[in-house]
């Protein structure tokens, strides 16, 4: 059997070479030639599943995904070739809820704001955008959700209407690119809705870049009408229009959900669902191949306040490094992948174990650091 793997798979190899043959390609490149004879094709959401890429292949049984998102996915065509398919929904939420949260730690210190005053609204309650609220609410953030199909499908949450979005301090955006149908996504934040927006908002984009009308949002950011960015991900993607980033507070390429746990994860998943295809018990699992982190442990000593708060999600990760690596690389040919394709190790909240001396992880501010992802165990 030939399995066919995205290079940029972390343990691929590993969890792939009791099947059969391990192939890697690169993603953006990949081509009909080279796939014609791949059994399971495994990918990432910057290879095209479609015809004209698995026109040569008549072997192909499995194709998967290590994302949430499948728009890089031909789900009709795969179906009509009776070719199993699967992606991996959730394996990163908990990274992009550490990237929103990084994010947002770092915006309110600049502009002197205080996070729990703001009402943040997340556009799309599905799984990143339900670990963004899980985390949030933990500090004490008052959180919107704005999710008509979820609304419509009888989920027992509270929904808010879209002029709340529009009115909230933040708004974080986390809904599949879908291009057509009542709930289309393609530009839900176009020229006439940024025009609602003002510069007291922060607007955060960590889903897919065709959201946001990135013509429109650069139009309007010369204007100085625009709230603060923090973009992960642009339209057209990776020749992406460099003016935008000026105007753009924390500018990073599509690594929200890049955290080397969530990556494994994402492996992980494909692994069991091809076990389940090929009727093969499960016997590895993503820790078995993910190196501890460097930083293991740190006691507190003290109440939990906001200022230590930020110290400890900034310890694990500070998105501020993603921006300016990002900045430096754009300019350079093939800037964009390069820095995704040799990404520095990221780790997530939860590696990081917050000994506290007795039972007051829960501060006088509500603080709840075990919600909010960290590992919290009493002295
Ligand atoms: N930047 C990054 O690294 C990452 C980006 N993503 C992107 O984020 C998207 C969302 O991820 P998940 O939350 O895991 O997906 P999900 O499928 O679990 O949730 C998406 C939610 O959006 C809702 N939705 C759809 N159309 C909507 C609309 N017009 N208005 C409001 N809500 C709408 C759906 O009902 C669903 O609940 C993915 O499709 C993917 O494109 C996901 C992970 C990492
Ligand atoms: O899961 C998704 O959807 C994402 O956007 C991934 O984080 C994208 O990662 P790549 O597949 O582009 O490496």
């Amino acid at each position: 059997m030939k399995i066919y793997i995205d290079e940029n798979m972390p343990h691929g190899e590993s969890f792939f070479e009791s099947f059969g043959e391990v192939i890697t390609f690169s993603g953006r490149d990949v081509t009909a030639e080279q796939v014609q004879d791949a059994d399971i094709l495994l990918v990432r959401s910057i290879t095209k599943v479609n015809q004209s890429l698995l026109a040569l292949n008549s072997n192909i049984q499995f194709v998967g995904t290590a994302t949430i998102g499948t728009d890089h996915i031909d789900i009709e065509y795969l179906e009509s070739r009776n070719i199993t398919f699967s992606s991996a929904p959730g394996c990163n939420k908990i990274s992009v809820a550490d990237y929103v949260l990084s994010a947002l730690l770092v915006v309110v210190e600049q502009r002197q704001l205080t996070l729990l005053n703001q009402t943040v609204a997340i556009v799309g309650a599905g799984n990143t955008g339900t670990a963004v609220y899980d985390c949030l609410t933990a500090i004490g953030v008052n959180c919107l959700l704005y999710d008509p199909p979820l609304q419509k499908a009888g989920d027992p949450r509270s929904f808010c209407r879209f002029e709340e979005v529009l009115a909230a301090d933040v708004i974080s955006l986390h809904v599949p690119k879908t291009m057509v149908g009542p709930y289309k996504t393609l530009h839900l934040f176009n020229q006439s809705v940024l025009e609602k927006l003002n510069p007291q908002q922060i607007l955060i984009n960590a889903c897919r870049g065709e959201v946001i009308d990135n013509k429109a949002l650069l139009g309007l950011a010369i204007e100085k009408k625009v709230p603060t960015l923090v973009l992960d991900v642009w339209e057209n993607e990776p020749d992406i229009d460099k003016q935008l980033l000026p105007y753009v507070t924390l500018a990073t390429p599509h690594i929200a959900g890049y955290s080397l746990d969530s990556r494994a994860r994402g492996t992980e998943m494909l692994y069991i669902a091809l076990c389940e295809k090929l009727q093969i018990p499960v016997k590895l699992k993503s820790t078995d191949f993910t190196e501890q982190s460097n930083i293991s442990d740190i006691t507190l000593s003290g109440d939990l306040t906001p200022e230590l708060l930020k110290s400890l999600v900034h310890l694990i990760y500070d998105v501020r490094r993603d921006d300016a690596l990002f900045r430096k690389k754009v300019n350079e040919v093939n800037g964009f992948d390069n820095m995704r394709k040799n990404y520095p190790e990221r780790r997530e909240l939860s590696t990081l174990t917050v000994l506290t001396p007795n039972k007051r992880q829960v501060s006088p501010q509500m603080i709840d650091l075990k919600k909010i992802g960290f590992t919290v165990k009493n002295k």
